[in-house]
């Protein structure tokens, strides 16, 4: 793990912890708030001039949507369900997140098709994406299991201003002071704007019959597993497994970006868990402040709803 951190590139985070501190717990680029990964404003500036090319690959999401599980996925169809890759090299190498100095590096020598992950605001993004054809999966997840999902994560991590209680984080959040600002402006701005070679994709319809949207995606980017190919996919991208896979999981970065010694991404890996959460009067903010936020989008786009 130190050697696959430090020997490429990750030995010089001690700037990222003084940008933390000078900027109350994030990356503060154009007004919107980044996690301290890997990430300065310089960078965010320096990446406008990234160039996607036709046959890349990119994965963009709102924070704690399930991003790790897509590209988990999308690693799985380009290896044809073998698990040697997504067993062998960290997630974040596989698809580097074009927001990170390090991802960058690696992507910008890399030929062939890429898989590409953002976290990146439509507006702050490399203008060359509307020029190509690459094929963009935009992951969206109800905002409440987002919502709860985040804050089990944030306590837990370094690179974040950390809540002090769900209550405090549920006023963040639906405030809009929020790791990359406000849920409903990021994704409103990512559906109405990217329409050709987008393909949106729901945690949930994935939760609930993970076969049938994977056979999506491979129709959309042109793949064809075999059936035995297609069932080892399955298995390997399953929560339990990717638990399982350090990899994948995030254990590698314990005592680094994570604090918590048991710390992991997989939590619980489940549709609806804010039940378990939030109280009856928070749901109610929520679905007052959300349903205004979403007024311009149909809501057949959201299956939570
Ligand atoms: N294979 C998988 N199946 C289901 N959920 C998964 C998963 N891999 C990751 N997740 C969930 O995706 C969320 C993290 O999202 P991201 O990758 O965008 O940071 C976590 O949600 P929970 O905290 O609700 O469990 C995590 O458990
Ligand atoms: C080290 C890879 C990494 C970790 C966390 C990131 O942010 S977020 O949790 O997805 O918001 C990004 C990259």
């Amino acid at each position: 793990a130190t050697a696959s951190r430090r020997g490429s590139g990750w030995n010089s985070h001690s700037r990222y912890r003084e940008l933390a501190v000078m900027s109350d717990g994030y990356v503060w680029f154009e007004g919107i708030p980044f996690p301290v990964v890997d990430c300065t404003p310089e960078h965010l500036r320096a990446m406008q001039d990234f160039v996607f090319k036709d046959e890349d690959v990119l994965t963009v999401s709102f924070p704690k949507s399930g991003t790790n599980w897509l590209v988990e996925i999308l690693c799985l169809i380009y290896s044809k369900g073998d698990p040697t890759w997504v067993q062998s090299v960290p997630i974040w190498e596989r698809s580097p997140w074009v927001e990170n100095t390090h991802g960058y590096q690696i992507l910008k020598d890399k030929e062939g098709p890429r898989l590409i992950t953002s976290h990146v605001p439509i507006h702050l993004f490399p203008k060359s994406i509307f020029k190509s054809k690459t094929k963009v999966i935009y992951l969206i997840r109800n905002p409440r299991d987002i919502l709860v999902s985040g804050y089990f994560f944030w306590i837990i991590s370094k690179f974040v201003k950390r809540p002090e209680s769900l209550e405090q984080y549920f006023e963040w959040f639906t405030q809009g002071y929020e790791t990359l600002g406000n849920w409903a402006q990021y994704v409103n701005a990512w559906m109405l704007e990217g329409q050709e070679n987008v393909l949106i994709v729901s945690y949930e319809e994935l939760k609930q019959d993970t076969r049938s949207v994977v056979q999506k995606i491979c129709r959309f980017l042109g793949k064809k597993l075999e059936p035995e190919e297609l069932n080892s996919l399955l298995k390997h991208s399953s929560f339990q497994v990717m638990k399982e896979n350090k990899m994948s999981n995030y254990t590698l970065l314990r005592g680094w970006l994570i604090e918590d010694k048991n710390g992991s991404l997989m939590r619980k890996g489940i549709s609806g868990d804010w039940k378990n959460h939030l109280t009856v009067a928070q749901a109610e903010v929520f679905d007052r402040i959300f349903c205004e936020k979403m007024a311009g989008l149909p809501p057949e786009l959201f299956p939570w709803e």
